[in-house]
């Protein structure tokens, strides 16, 4: 595997694939892998002949008094992780590399960015959007694989592409999850072990309201505060959980058939995110 910290040595890589006609893929992650990581690099070399993978804890998608300074940084293991896992180029830039010292401009994908995390993250998906935006520039692969587990962040970036003709195909991957339902997270790591226990209560309180909703007898709003007043009781302290349509991520009504569950919560200092997908179509 190639290990570079610069962008010039990522674009003559890539450069010297493109000539061997191969098909590029990317993940880009904030390192401290774990299986859900893994699968995003398996799915990758399933479709493409080059797999680049980033590591960077990108300073402006975190708020103040957030966790970048904490944020777990493992780089000796995550570049034996993705060694083992056959991939062919580690980019670990330097926030100077990325950023320059006078970075002037913003990507900001409007409404969508506002809602939910967006709403609790102020500037959050900008930082995000901006930061992957500069990547598929760098890279510029042929298929960029994102988490589900970040449903937010997945639709944030897939308008981005959109609105601004990026080439790339956005693919997402299904949550990885231990056999409690915990969706993998770095932020895990945070846990106590009391927490742990309690933790796999967010998909629980997903899967009661997807089977509330598939059973069709209560209304939405109804389902999203028994799941509140549920997680409270377990010792969350809710920040969102909203039955909302997948389109534009906007709450959903009966007539909505494809449905996404999207929740955060506070676990002691941890926050936790998770989300659910529901059909309703018959
Ligand atoms: N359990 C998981 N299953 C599938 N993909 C995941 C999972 N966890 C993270 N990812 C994806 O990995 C990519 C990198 O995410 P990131 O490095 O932030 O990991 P994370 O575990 O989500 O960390 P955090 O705890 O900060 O949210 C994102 O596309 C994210 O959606
Ligand atoms: C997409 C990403 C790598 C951008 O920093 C980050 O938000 C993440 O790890 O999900
Ligand atoms: N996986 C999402 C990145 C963040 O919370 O900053």
């Amino acid at each position: 595997m190639q290990v570079t910290d610069t962008i010039i040595n990522v674009r003559n890589a890539v450069k010297t694939w493109r000539m061997a006609g191969a098909r590029i893929a990317f993940v880009p992650t904030m390192g401290n892998l774990h299986i859900g990581h893994l699968k995003l690099v398996e799915e990758a070399q399933k479709s493409a002949d080059r797999v680049a993978v980033s590591i960077f804890v990108n300073p402006t998608q975190f708020g103040v008094g957030e966790d970048f300074e904490a944020y777990p940084r493992t780089e000796a293991e995550d570049k034996q992780k993705l060694d083992d896992a056959g991939v062919d180029l580690l980019f670990l830039p330097s926030v100077g590399e990325m950023y320059g010292n006078d970075a002037k401009t913003v990507v900001s994908v409007k409404n969508l960015s506002n809602l939910h995390c967006g709403a609790s993250r102020p500037g959050h998906f900008d930082g995000v959007a901006t930061v992957v935006c500069k990547f598929l520039n760098i890279v510029q692969p042929d298929i960029g694989f994102l988490g589900q587990k970040d449903f937010q962040q997945l639709a944030v970036i897939r308008k981005m592409v959109n609105d601004l003709n990026i080439p790339v195909e956005i693919r997402p991957v299904e949550t990885v999850r231990e056999s409690s339902g915990l969706a993998l997270s770095s932020r895990n790591g945070y846990l106590s072990p009391e927490e742990l226990r309690v933790a796999p209560k967010l998909y629980q309180a997903l899967c009661a309201a997807r089977d509330g909703i598939l059973m069709g007898k209560k209304g939405y709003s109804a389902l999203e505060d028994e799941a509140v007043i549920y997680l409270q009781e377990a010792g969350f302290v809710p920040d969102y959980f909203s039955v909302c349509r997948v389109g534009d991520l906007l709450k959903a009504d009966k007539q909505d058939t494809d449905l996404v569950v999207l929740a955060a919560a506070k676990l002691g200092r941890t926050r936790l995110i998770d989300n659910i997908r529901v059909s309703t179509a018959r």
